[in-house]
């Protein structure tokens, strides 16, 4: 696995805020991408009336928090501490219902990125344009469209179109929610161009279509190689994991769901094979390819071997720049202490 990847990451998580009017749906985003919620039990939850602050660090190779704020907050209440809170934020998150009016939301859309970016101009702004399984396409189309530029020209007549905003389309009902988060995720990694880079060599040189690197536990995918991606193929990889998990919890000899010896081949029709393998603890490689490649099968192997060796080195130097870094600002810090100490006790 990642060895000591949880231990050293937890001072550079990257934080990400969800906000969002009252029942706008952060809690059921929340649930049904980390918690393996169905949609439909979402119907049942209730509403949130604190700050709730969830690492799902633990089980997922993605660290961060989730702060599912409730509907409104009060940006001149003195017991909120909304600077300290955007300063350590990577990406805030705001969900628009889109069967509401959105006049509201928009207003505290523009409250809180004004407010945000002055204290942090880093965040990436990300505006889940949510509960659209309702909408026909040409509708979906729209509502985005009108969305975009209201919140554009509010930030315009501020004097502030320098704040980028990026919007999705979303619902919890289909992929579309697994496929934004995969997005808002992938800009937190600083080793994703590598990551892709690592994904480009492997499939050229393995007769593979398409491969994504998977966080087995939320379905996000945290790369994929430069080729595009379709909406279809992503499903089906989210497909795959669930019935490999899912076996495996049900058939698997005790243990762990997921391990070193997960792998699994789906041969879809006569032209397609689905190959999904383990990287790391968290992490896995899902494979598309023709019927024909897979024959070389071992040669698949070998690259795939020396693949996960590469992204194991990824990760090993992540691991000691952050331990540098500590190692740098505790030296630092014995320094000051020394010449506080000859200061203060001059002898
Ligand atoms: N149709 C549809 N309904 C959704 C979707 N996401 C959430 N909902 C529903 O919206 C309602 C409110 O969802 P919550 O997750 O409780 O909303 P919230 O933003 O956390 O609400 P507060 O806790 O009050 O701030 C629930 O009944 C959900 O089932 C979606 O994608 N499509």
């Amino acid at each position: 696995g990642i060895r000591g990847c949880g231990k050293n990451s937890n001072h550079v998580k990257p934080r990400i805020l969800l906000m969002g009017l009252r029942r706008s749906g952060k809690s059921s985003i929340q649930k049904v991408v980390f918690h393996k919620m169905s949609p439909n039990e979402t119907l049942f939850l209730e509403s949130t009336n604190k700050i709730c602050r969830e690492d799902v660090s633990s089980s997922s190779f993605v660290s961060f928090q989730i702060w599912d704020f409730p509907g409104q907050i009060d940006f001149f209440d003195p017991t909120f501490d909304y600077e300290m809170i955007f300063r350590g934020t990577g990406a805030l998150i705001f969900v628009i219902d889109s069967q509401d009016d959105y006049v509201e939301a928009l207003s505290r859309l523009h409250l809180t990125v004004t407010r945000a970016y002055k204290v942090n101009p880093d965040i990436n702004f990300e505006v889940f344009i949510h509960k659209v399984d309702g909408l026909s396409d040409d509708h979906k189309i729209e509502k985005q469209r009108d969305i975009h530029k209201r919140a554009n020209d509010d930030l315009a007549d501020a004097g502030l179109e320098r704040i980028h905003l990026s919007f999705y389309l979303t619902s919890i009902y289909d992929h579309s929610i697994f496929e934004a988060f995969s997005k808002v995720v992938q800009k937190l990694i600083p080793q994703l161009p590598t990551l892709e880079n690592l994904l480009n060599i492997f499939i050229s040189n393995s007769g593979i279509e398409k491969a994504f690197l998977f966080d087995v536990v939320s379905k996000i995918y945290i790369a994929t190689d430069s080729s595009p991606v379709d909406m279809q193929t992503y499903e089906l990889c989210c497909d795959m994991i669930d019935v490999v998990i899912d076996i495996s919890c049900i058939y698997g000899e005790g243990g762990l769901p997921y391990d070193k010896e997960s792998m699994a081949i789906i041969h879809l029709n006569n032209t397609t094979v689905m190959y999904l393998k383990e990287v790391t603890k968290f992490l896995a490689v899902v494979c598309f390819l023709r019927k024909e490649s897979f024959e070389r099968k071992g040669l698949i192997d070998y690259n795939f071997h020396c693949f996960k060796n590469a992204i194991q080195e990824v990760f090993d130097v992540r691991v000691k720049v952050q331990q540098n870094r500590k190692l740098l600002s505790q030296r630092r810090w014995s320094k000051l202490s020394m010449t506080n100490g000859t200061l203060s006790n001059p002898h």
